[in-house]
């Protein structure tokens, strides 16, 4: 398969505990994958691995088929595999707008010296505006970051990671600790980025009924490793799934610590 991520035995044990265990996928360029597991299967730790904020014990991680397992976050982010932003990575002190113009910026590899250069600003500016347009967050351009709702911080951190502009999206659980009524938005922003068919997302999801709209593919992880990975309907027939996570093991988590 012609994969723009792979893995092959990827493994990372903290002491005695192994997180993730022997993982190995293929992900193709443009597919949205999903994964899922309970509480502690290692998802996270997973796309931990990916984007390089841990290297693992064993295995090997592929972009586009070049080994990237001994790369940085930030190498890896110049390669093309974005993570979303943290609500940490974002400059409380500073407005929306200014956060976006940040990560545009940083695409853009400039210097912040360089914003001098005001018509380098504006044009900086400007494609932040439409990324805050994308994510349905224009109006709130001129607001502290720090004065924004929880999800419009998580719309927010999503309007960055696109502003990297990286072939690879690795969101994890954007809709986490929000209310009801602004999980719509969001799942409205991930359809257009889907819709568009330029990007490879991967997601950590624990709603679901979302994810099975969305996917592709849905992986599941159980106990650091790989239960299943197959189209939403493989994974909603598959009886070891249905035992190990869509049953008894249901996760009751409201809101992430991502
Ligand atoms: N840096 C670390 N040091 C020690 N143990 C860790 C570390 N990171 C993760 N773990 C452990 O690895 C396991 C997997 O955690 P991880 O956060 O990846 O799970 P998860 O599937 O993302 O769970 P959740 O759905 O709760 O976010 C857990 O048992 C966790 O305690």
């Amino acid at each position: 398969m012609n994969s723009i991520i792979e893995t092959q035995g990827l493994t990372i044990s903290f002491g005695g505990h192994t997180a993730v265990d022997s993982v190995s996928l293929s992900v193709p360029a443009n597919h949205f994958k999903s994964i899922i597991g309970p509480n502690g299967a290692g998802k996270t730790t997973f796309f931990n691995l990916l984007s390089g904020q841990l290297m693992p014990t064993k295995g090997e991680i592929f972009f586009k088929g070049e080994k990237i397992t001994n790369l940085s976050p930030i190498e890896r982010t110049r390669k093309g595999i974005g993570r979303s932003f943290q609500i940490t990575n974002v400059f409380p002190n500073l407005t929306v707008l200014e956060n976006v113009r940040l990560a545009v910026q940083s695409q853009a590899g400039i210097r912040y010296q360089m914003l001098k250069h005001f018509r380098k600003y504006k044009e900086f500016e400007l494609k932040a505006e439409e990324w805050l347009e994308t994510v349905l967050l224009e109006a709130r351009k001129d607001i502290l970051a720090k004065n924004l709702a929880h999800g419009e911080k998580r719309k927010l951190e999503i309007a960055m990671l696109l502003a990297l502009n990286t072939e690879v999206l690795l969101l994890d659980e954007p809709t986490a600790g929000m209310s009801l009524e602004e999980v719509p938005a969001i799942l409205d922003v991930i359809k257009q980025i889907k819709e568009k068919g330029d990007r490879t997302i991967l997601l950590i999801e624990h709603k679901m009924d979302m994810i099975l709209d969305l996917s592709d593919s849905v992986m599941v992880l159980f106990n650091g490793g790989l239960l299943a990975d197959g189209t939403p309907e493989e994974i909603m027939k598959n009886e070891t799934v249905q035992s190990a996570y869509l049953g008894g093991h249901k996760d009751e988590r409201t809101s992430s610590s991502t």
